[in-house]
């Protein structure tokens, strides 16, 4: 087809050549029209689901569905690659409710009103039914500072648990490009060779729970997530949660956004840098990241039946902070480390708070 001749050329979609270019892609700075961004954006989720066989036919995948704008276009993006693509995937939207007024009430809402959009079943599970904990509670007991010790680790258990319930072994969510490269740099500062290699996996399974975990939009920029949304005018809830986030996530956000801004490809770049070190991770460190190695042996948590290579699973751990009213003992010892995986200080925290209650230690 020939350019129209109205747009002059430097205007142009760089893709399609026919429409003008409505869109700079952060990730590439390419000038794309909308309907070619959507493609794009489609086809290279597409291309990173194929390239590591993410799904198999026949199969049900929880989609862990917050009701924030990651999530929902990971939902609507899987949705159309299934119908387009064929698949013959079964999804399934699966929300926990961390008891957050203000903030999970309303997003939720938008996850029901997703679930009719995009007809997928919608199961909630709440930290309150699985912990008789709502993060509410949770805060008012600790404070702010620290509380997403708790919320990570009860969220882990509580997406593996929705899953236990649907009979669905894979859980897929919405981390994007973004939040991969800040866990890489994080984890690179830290020295935390098993971690790096956990978080750059695409997909990522343990001992410690039947559920597998994916990240599908590993690839996407958030800020191509959000214009994404924009542009097919999706229906996701904005608001950030109302309790602080993370200080060391933080510094590394801003850093890496600083670097996106002289050098568009940062993020990718920090991803993939991730991908190569973990490459060089001996296999010893890499089997390491889960914690849980078969060597250490898995058994159930003597007290909610979850597998964990301890008596009690990382969940009733933290409960029993909660519960004794030492909440803080539990952050101190987790402090500036990723909630996805058991932690060994987290651990050695727990033993010194049973002798300190013994009266060994001050
Ligand atoms: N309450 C929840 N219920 C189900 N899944 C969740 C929940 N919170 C987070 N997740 C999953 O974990 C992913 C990353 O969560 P995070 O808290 O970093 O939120 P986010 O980056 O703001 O994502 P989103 O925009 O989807 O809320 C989400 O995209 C989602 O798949």
């Amino acid at each position: 087809m020939s350019p129209p001749l109205h747009i002059p050329a430097s205007k142009l979609c760089e893709s399609c050549r026919a429409t003008r270019a409505l869109i700079s892609r952060p990730k590439t700075n390419q000038k794309l029209c909308k309907t070619c961004f959507l493609s794009t954006f489609e086809a290279e989720v597409h291309a990173t689901i194929v390239s590591t066989t993410l799904f198999t036919r026949g199969s049900r995948v929880a989609i862990g569905a917050s009701g924030g704008k990651d999530s929902t276009v990971l939902a609507s993006v899987l949705k159309t690659l299934n119908e387009r693509y064929d698949y013959g995937v079964e999804f399934v939207l699966l929300s926990i409710d961390e008891g957050i007024k203000g903030y999970r009430d309303d997003s939720l809402e938008t996850v029901k009103r997703n679930a009719v959009q995009y007809g997928m079943e919608l199961v909630i599970v709440s930290y309150e039914e699985l912990y008789g904990w709502s993060m509410d509670s949770v805060v008012e007991s600790i404070g702010k500072k620290g509380n997403c010790t708790y919320c990570g680790v009860f969220r882990r258990q509580a997406l593996d648990r929705g899953a236990e319930r649907l009979g669905i072994n894979h859980v897929v969510t919405g981390h994007n490009a973004d939040d991969i490269a800040e866990t890489v740099l994080m984890n690179l500062l830290r020295g935390d060779l098993p971690r790096l290699h956990r978080c750059t996996s695409i997909i990522t399974s343990s001992t410690s729970s039947p559920i597998a975990r994916s990240k599908p939009l590993k690839y996407a920029y958030e800020k191509e997530i959000v214009l994404y949304a924009l542009h097919k005018k999706l229906d996701y809830f904005s608001t950030e949660c109302i309790y602080s986030p993370e200080a060391f996530r933080g510094s590394a956000r801003t850093l890496i956004k600083a670097l996106e801004k002289v050098r568009p490809s940062a993020i990718l770049d920090i991803v993939r840098s991730g991908e190569a070190f973990s490459r060089m991770i001996p296999s010893q460190a890499q089997a390491s990241s889960a914690k849980l190695s078969q060597e250490s042996g898995m058994s159930n948590c003597t007290r909610c039946g979850y597998l964990t290579s301890q008596e009690l699973c990382k969940a009733c751990t933290l409960l029993d902070c909660l519960n004794k009213n030492r909440p803080k003992m539990a952050v101190e010892v987790e402090a500036g480390i990723e909630d996805e995986e058991a932690s060994s200080s987290l651990r050695r925290g727990m033993e010194a708070m049973k002798l300190a209650e013994e009266g060994i230690v001050n």
